[in-house]
């Protein structure tokens, strides 16, 4: 498992995107990064995937220290993968089968397994029905999900997906979560980076917040979203449903379903009256 160990990042303009930052990915099954804008998610990211490497400190895989070796890092992306932000990162190929096929033919895996496992995945993230389609003419979502479906595919132990929601639109953002929540059902672990509480919220189990490139809290994720002073600080917003445990007396829950369901047991259903 990943453990980020007091590691800094200083950019070539000698910018300090990361300062003295540990977490452990051992505390949770879908873990949390939050934080404001600039406050380092995505250098965290990019360190951790060792795309980029810590300018001070060091990041332990399975206790031990990364290598950033081609060798090593040939095997360690095939455990650890990342979902970008912007799909046009990940996307190389001008078609999508071949796109969601590239990294497992890069390792050698026969064509008929390969085929297996794209169909799988392009099932899996809905993106089936376009799967020999030309990406450039994909809408933004439909990149998302052959993004995504690029990483499914390769069955690594662990994700991590940058703003996986971002400029999606309500039933995409379903979709996704949708796809988040599977995966973490088969035993991934998942890291999401997001400026989404709902979201994070209605997922995550543990997080980190994030804050002038410092960790400034860290724990279970209901308690994280009730330290109304360290949100503040780092300009991130309560769940809704927090607020509204927070403001009305209502217990905690965390989704609205949940929510829901009290508020019609409560008023013996009435409100579930069309
Ligand atoms: N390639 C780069 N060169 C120099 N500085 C950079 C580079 N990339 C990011 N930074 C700086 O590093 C700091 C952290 O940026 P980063 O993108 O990691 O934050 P973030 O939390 O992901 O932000 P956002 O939520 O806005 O995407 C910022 O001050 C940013 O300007």
């Amino acid at each position: 498992m990943i453990k980020a160990d007091n590691i800094s990042y200083k950019y070539k303009d000698h910018t300090l995107a990361l300062k003295d930052v540990s977490i452990d990915l051992n505390n949770g099954s879908k873990i949390a990064l939050i934080g404001g804008n600039g406050a380092g998610k995505s250098t965290l990211f990019l360190n951790l995937m060792g795309i980029l490497k810590p300018t001070q400190g060091c990041i332990y895989f399975n206790d031990k220290p990364l290598e950033y070796n081609k060798k090593y890092m040939y095997n360690y992306r095939q455990k650890v993968s990342m979902v970008f932000q912007d799909p046009d990162k990940q996307i190389f190929h001008s078609n999508v089968y071949d796109d969601v096929a590239f990294a497992l033919r890069n390792i050698g895996i026969e064509e008929e397994k390969v085929k297996a496992r794209v169909d799988e995945a392009l099932m899996k993230t809905g993106a089936y029905a376009f799967k020999d389609k030309a990406v450039h003419y994909l809408s933004y979502g439909q990149k998302k999900r052959v993004a995504i479906a690029g990483i499914i595919a390769l069955d690594s132990e662990i994700v991590l997906f940058d703003e996986p929601t971002a400029e999606l639109d309500p039933a995409m953002t379903k979709g996704i979560i949708d796809i988040i929540n599977k995966l973490s059902d088969e035993g991934k672990k998942v890291i999401i980076s997001s400026h989404d509480m709902d979201l994070i919220y209605s997922i995550c189990d543990y997080g980190y917040i994030l804050s002038d490139r410092e960790v400034i809290a860290n724990g279970p994720i209901e308690d994280l979203f009730s330290m109304d002073d360290i949100l503040m600080k780092a300009n991130l917003s309560q769940p809704w449903l927090m607020k509204v445990h927070k403001k009305m007396g209502v217990p905690l829950f965390r989704n609205e379903e949940s929510l829901f369901d009290y508020w019609s047991e409560l008023h013996g259903n009435s409100s579930n009256r069309s």
